[in-house]
């Protein structure tokens, strides 16, 4: 073992996080939804891919940085357009060299209808003039319409393989229309093993030195709410919660968190343990902006002993610590009565049971 590989395996030393799946759902102009979206035909224009390309690069670009090597990365958008789609595809293949690749993915949900992904497109300006190359672009678009929207040579295809990205159409499965290109990543992308390097000298520097360590970089951008995780079955607005939902003893109520510190807290979100220890190792290297299962909403009506209801997205994940003081078992065919019922001063008669095949929960 030399002297670098032992630095590396300290435990003690920190490294970035990085992710072995990340999906890059991307924001788009959503123009394959148009089907159930009609007001998209009123506003479509070639411009709008046009705006969205740089930025749908740069959450692709962030994704493969956090991507650990070996790990694979979903890019995904719900649009036709091929500068939403394989011109960011393609510019991606272009800066990381062959340290990612596109995977094939064809053969993994057999049935699938889909086409190709495009090999050849013309990028337009918001006048409708289509253009082969970026010298046609006219000095007036040329902000808009970018070098790297424009498709690969002939002679570079292969080197790009985007015919491997998916193309979901609407009446291929009577669905919206789906862009998908599956990434894996091989190596160290280019500007990460500059990075990396200069680290690793820094770190040599610095031990030999003994200095103080640096001040950590605070992530830029918007600050989000705080994680604030349930201190135990003590946090304040936990036992009656407890006590309403008739909680099982084996709920971990650390795993519940609200996002203040202060105030009346609005929403509890429930996450697993794993989840918990990713957020709080992790907050200060990683900019988090949502995380968990919306469980508890307050909802402070009168004459509740629990100023919580459920929410209906938690429903599945509180939904086994849930103990029978909670539930009321009535037959499905008495639920459609009583839903169907809408006369409050005359309900359908019905009595609670506990027949087994149609049962249903109520809380
Ligand atoms: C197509 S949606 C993703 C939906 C998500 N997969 C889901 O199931 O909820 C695109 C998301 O990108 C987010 N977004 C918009 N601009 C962004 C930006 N500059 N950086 C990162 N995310 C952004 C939007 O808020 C939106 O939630």
């Amino acid at each position: 073992m030399t002297d670098l590989d032992s630095k590396k395996r300290d435990p003690t030393k920190t490294k970035p996080l990085k992710f072995d799946r990340i999906l890059c759902d991307v924001p788009c102009s959503g123009d394959a939804t148009l089907r159930k979206n009609p007001d998209i035909w009123l506003k479509w224009s070639t411009g709008n891919g046009n705006n969205l390309h740089g930025i749908q690069y740069r959450v692709l670009r962030r994704g493969c940085e956090l991507l650990e090597i070996g790990g694979r990365l979903v890019y995904s958008t719900c649009s036709f357009n091929p500068i939403e789609n394989e011109a960011v595809v393609h510019r991606l293949l272009q800066e990381t060299g062959d340290s990612v690749k596109l995977v094939d993915v064809s053969d993994m949900l057999p049935g699938l209808k889909f086409r190709k992904g495009m090999t050849h497109w013309r990028p337009a300006s918001k006048d409708m003039v289509f253009y082969d190359k970026y010298e046609d672009v006219p000095e007036k678009w040329q902000t808009v319409v970018r070098p790297q929207m424009f498709p690969p040579k002939t002679e570079d295809l292969s080197k790009y393989d985007l015919e491997k990205c998916i193309r979901i159409l609407p009446h291929h499965q009577d669905t919206g229309g789906f862009f998908v290109a599956v990434f894996e990543k091989t190596g160290l992308l280019p500007w990460e093993k500059t990075v990396e390097e200069k680290t690793e000298k820094e770190t040599e520097v610095k031990e030999d030195k003994k200095e103080p360590p640096q001040k950590r970089r605070r992530m830029g951008g918007y600050r989000e709410d705080p994680f604030v995780f349930f201190s135990g079955d003590d946090e304040d607005v936990f036992p009656s919660i407890k006590e309403y939902y008739d909680l099982k003893e084996d709920f971990d109520s650390k795993c519940l968190l609200t996002r203040c510190y202060v105030g009346k807290k609005k929403n509890i979100y429930l996450v697993s343990s794993i989840v918990k220890d990713v957020v709080q190792k992790n907050e200060a290297n990683l900019k988090i902006i949502n995380t968990g299962v919306k469980t508890f909403v307050r909802c402070d009506n009168k004459n509740m002993t629990c100023p919580f209801r459920l929410s209906q997205e938690g429903l599945q994940s509180i939904l086994q610590y849930i103990g029978a003081v909670r539930r009321v078992n009535i037959l499905k065919q008495d639920l459609i009565l009583v839903l169907q019922n809408d006369n409050p001063s005359n309900p359908p008669d019905i009595k609670a049971s506990s027949s087994t095949s149609l049962m249903t929960n109520i809380f």
